[in-house]
């Protein structure tokens, strides 16, 4: 891709979206039609709660997070500030940076960094989002450290992952430059959080102080998206301009024609009540990982009460025999890049009668306005299935019981052994409450639970490789063809972060794998009694917990040692399973 950050002749135009939503039109126009009667848009930017929920807490609550609403004009004046700290940065020498942090706070770093090629003034840039100490030793060995800059990002300051990440790269830094440790350390976090204290007494380089009022998943045009773009060489004064010729589409300058993301929004959330719930996305490979934003955005915005809509994001693209009917097939993709074999397959997905909707951008820069319209689709849909998109209810639970957790561990050294294998084979180990006289015989059981609607979930608490990126999919794949029902993966604990809160607030419609595994190159904390791998599998047993409590489908596939390997196994298990 050339000349990513050079504007196309198309600045502030905003991108096409087609919607063919077949037999579902008439009511989504109808309750376009009763939006539009009751001046939905002008109460959306009025920040009108009654518009979602009824509760006055719960009002309130989604009052205070509406900040998200402006803050692309606000940020356009925070442009030259945040251009100067990059030629600090590069002045003072610094060769790669490092962006740490969970969920909204590392995801739209993660998609820039993956959609734009590295900006000619820009710096190399990694993110780290998990507690997996291979992943850690990775970006530690990968990096040079004294020449690194690392951003701790964290909205609250008080989630345990990024504290750690900084409290960890801290102390290996401090090894190279003693009392200097700091300069190589910026914080991205709330004003008075708890965080700032410590940046402020660890003498960090930097603290961007960011907007009380805007909630993690919708902070991608706020300092935690725009400061690591900028350092990564993104042109972020277009993606912020073009951001807000989308925010007045949406009627932020009064009532408009065509408004992308409230059709947008009512749209999925009807399909949603319909039962057309599973948004399932499909990108071309450049755009791979927007899926992970969208996830977080939807799942943990729309995921509560026993409703939501679920995303979708990498599952292998197929034909409409695949499929039930409780889709809503979505294309992220260019204008200009044909896309030909997706693009087809979508054709014969809305001829076969499933909702298609379509949205073609120029060129990477206009993903701020893509980000907006989703979000602001996201809120319509919330408003249309009548819940608080800006709380996160559930997530707490897995949270509090990796807490306790971690209590134990410090008490008796270890985690608490809660589950008894039911197979053992090949090196990997089986924990469910179904059973079988081997591996295949259990999975079929497992699998049997599933009914039209459900789907699979995977939980993969393991270090990143291509190799299981592809046994992953091959994996969804094979479930796909023999069950019919929608799947999802994601590696924890990322996820929790993000589908986490659906997994557990929204409908009981969800079976759910998670791998472990052996940590044999485990990395101690610095200060603390434990280690990245405990750590992690306390936060795998906690989330487990919690999915038991609302009785949720649950399997854990003890891997061994070699995950790679243990997945083969499983594969092959689950193909004799059928
Ligand atoms: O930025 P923080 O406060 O560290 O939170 C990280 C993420 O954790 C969550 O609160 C949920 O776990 C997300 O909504 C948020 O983006």
């Amino acid at each position: 891709m050339a000349n990513q950050n050079q504007p196309a002749n198309t600045a502030a135009v905003v991108p096409a979206a087609t919607l063919h939503l077949g037999r579902y039109q008439a009511d989504i126009d109808a309750k376009l039609q009763e939006f539009n009667v009751k001046n939905f848009t002008e109460g959306f930017w009025n920040k009108e709660a009654s518009l979602w929920v009824q509760d006055a807490q719960a009002q309130q609550n989604l009052r205070s997070f509406m900040g998200w609403l402006r803050v692309a004009e606000t940020m356009l004046e925070a442009v030259p500030e945040i251009e100067q700290f990059v030629q600090e940065a590069k002045q003072a020498g610094f060769k790669h940076v490092v962006v740490m942090g969970m969920g909204g706070s590392t995801m739209a770093p993660i998609v820039f960094k993956s959609s734009f090629e590295q900006g000619p003034n820009g710096l190399p840039m990694s993110v780290l989002d998990t507690t997996d100490p291979g992943t850690v030793r990775q970006i530690e060995e990968s990096v040079p450290l004294a020449d690194t800059l690392f951003i701790v990002a964290s909205k609250s300051g008080t989630t345990a992952e990024p504290l750690a990440f900084g409290d960890y790269f801290y102390d290996r830094v401090r090894q190279l430059k003693g009392d200097k440790v700091g300069e190589n350390f910026v914080a991205i976090t709330d004003p008075g959080s708890k965080f700032v204290e410590q940046a402020t007494r660890e003498g960090y380089r930097r603290i961007f102080l960011n907007f009380a009022e805007v909630g993690g998943r919708f902070s991608a045009l706020s300092y935690f998206g725009l400061v690591p773009a900028a350092l990564y060489g993104i042109n972020i004064r277009e993606v912020l301009e073009r951001s807000v010729a989308m925010m007045q589409a949406c009627g932020s300058n009064g009532p408009v024609e065509q408004n992308p993301g409230l059709e947008l929004g009512v749209a999925l959330g009807v399909l949603a009540q319909q039962g057309r719930d599973k948004l399932t996305l499909i990108v071309p490979e450049s755009l791979s990982d927007l899926g992970l934003w969208l996830e977080q955005l939807i799942a943990e915005s729309t995921g509560k009460e026993g409703k939501g809509i679920l995303p979708v994001a990498g599952e292998p693209a197929g034909e409409p025999e695949l499929y039930g009917h409780d889709r809503v097939f979505v294309y992220v993709g260019y204008r200009n890049q044909p896309d030909q074999e997706n693009r087809q397959k979508l054709e014969r997905l809305e001829q076969a009668g499933h909702p298609v909707i379509t949205i073609l951008m120029n060129d990477p820069l206009d993903l701020g306005q893509e980000f907006f319209r989703w979000e602001v689709a996201t809120a319509v849909a919330s408003a249309v299935l009548e819940i608080n998109p800006f709380d996160q209810p559930n997530v707490q639970e897995s949270k509090t019981a990796t807490d306790r957790l971690m209590k134990v561990v410090q008490e008796q050294g270890k985690l608490p052994q809660t589950e008894e294998p039911k197979v053992q084979e090949q090196g990997v180990t089986y924990y469910t409450k179904v059973s079988g006289g081997n591996a295949a015989e259990l999975l079929k059981a497992f699998f049997g639970q599933a009914k039209a609607g459900d789907f699979l979930n995977i939980q993969a608490y393991l270090t990143e490789t291509p190799g299981l990126n592809e046994s992953l999919q091959q994996l969804r794949a094979q479930v796909q063809q023999q069950h019919h029902i929608a799947t999802t993966s994601g590696y924890g604990p990322r996820f929790l972060h993000s589908t986490g809160q659906y997994h557990k607030g929204g409908p009981d419609t969800g079976l759910f794998i998670q791998f472990t595994v052996d940590h044999p190159q485990d990395l101690q904390l610095p200060g603390r009694s434990y280690t990245f791998g405990t750590f992690k599998n306390a936060q795998a047993q906690g989330d487990l917990e919690a999915l038991q409590n609302y009785n949720r489908r649950t399997l854990r596939i003890h891997l061994g040692n070699d995950a790679e390997q243990g997945l083969h196994t499983v594969l092959a298990a689950l193909g004799a399973a059928k």
